[in-house]
């Protein structure tokens, strides 16, 4: 069945600052492609933008930022939610699929400080800010020395505990920085050597009904064939690991000119016991590639750290 282009599209979106711009910007980028057709956004509310309180991981994670959305999707509300890709779970409900992977934004972590140039200069003590148990772990790992203390919000909350004094320094996703306006707060931009990115960090999603071929058409011009390499391989390795945001992993894929570089790691949230794996493919093999560092990563240390903190959880 061939289905005709529609002529007016409906953005799901959430309504953080951050979330408006992504959903603006693709909104745009449909325009600049098809100049007649009409494009607005949904706004909505979800539960993780609700629930403040109580750290994430333990709620439920990631889905409860996409689920509301896939409701619109589903509901026939809505023909296409952007999401951040570091958000979209790394299995998709049946029925649901990702329509294009845009071009990835920096995909790195920012040091963010009002006090300190440099993670380094950090003295022993210096209270840093994250609830992200991969950025926390990494930093337990090579910075003993520091305190990680929890920080949630939305990435202009964030920012006003800096500046109220609550932290020495944050970190925080340079993209969201960079998308904002905000690129004059990046003190330093933290290597993958320091602060290996999550999966899918920087890059954004299109999800769609996966029913709707007339949207997969539409939307092939929107998909960087490079950044949707990447983003398989690190998602793969994620989820062969039963990726969440309850165990401190990373997976930080870059290409160069159809070769990939996939590099990934696992610790326990007080980083002991951090390991590391890489692996070089083709883009065709991204997939592949995320299994092979998945499995380097279980035989050499992974899979204890995963089932000590899959013991903890049950506790
Ligand atoms: N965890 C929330 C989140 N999801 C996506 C981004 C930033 C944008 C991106 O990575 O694409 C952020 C903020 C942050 O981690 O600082």
């Amino acid at each position: 069945m061939t289905t005709a282009a529609p002529h007016r599209l409906v953005i799901a979106t959430r309504e953080s600052p951050l979330a408006l711009w992504q959903a603006n910007h693709v909104r745009d980028r449909l325009l600049a492609l098809y100049p007649g057709m009409t494009v607005e956004l949904l706004g909505m509310t979800t539960k993780g933008d609700q629930i403040l309180d109580r750290t994430l991981n333990k709620i439920g994670g990631k889905g409860l930022f996409v689920k509301e959305l896939e409701t619109a999707l589903s509901e026939g509300r809505a023909d296409l939610a952007v999401h951040s890709m570091k958000d979209v779970p790394m299995v998709l409900p049946e029925g649901f699929a990702i329509g294009a992977i845009s071009e990835r934004e920096d995909p790195f972590d920012a040091f963010v400080s009002n006090r300190y140039a440099r993670l380094a200069d950090l003295p022993e003590g210096a209270v840093v800010g994250t609830s992200s148990l991969r950025r926390e772990s990494q930093l337990r790992a090579r910075f003993p020395h520091l305190t990680v203390k929890p920080l949630r919000g939305n990435l202009g909350t964030r920012l006003g505990k800096l500046d109220a004094g609550e932290f020495d320094a944050i970190i925080l996703a340079a993209a969201g920085l960079k998308r904002l306006g905000f690129a004059d707060r990046i003190r330093e931009t933290l290597s993958a050597e320091d602060s290996l990115p999550a999966p899918g960090q920087g890059a954004l999603g299109i999800e769609i009904l996966a029913s709707r071929d007339d949207l997969k058409t539409l939307l092939a011009p929107l998909n960087d064939a490079a950044t949707a390499a990447c983003v398989i391989a690190e998602r793969s390795l994620s989820r062969r690991l039963g990726g969440s945001c309850q165990v401190p992993l990373g997976a930080f894929a870059q290409d160069d000119e159809g070769f990939l570089r996939l590099r990934g790691f696992v610790a326990n949230p007080d980083g002991t016991d951090i390991v590391y794996a890489e692996a070089n493919g083709s883009r065709a093999a991204a997939h592949g590639l995320g299994l092979q560092v998945a499995d380097l990563l279980l035989t050499e240390g992974a899979a204890e750290v995963l089932k000590r903190l899959a013991e903890n959880a049950a506790d």
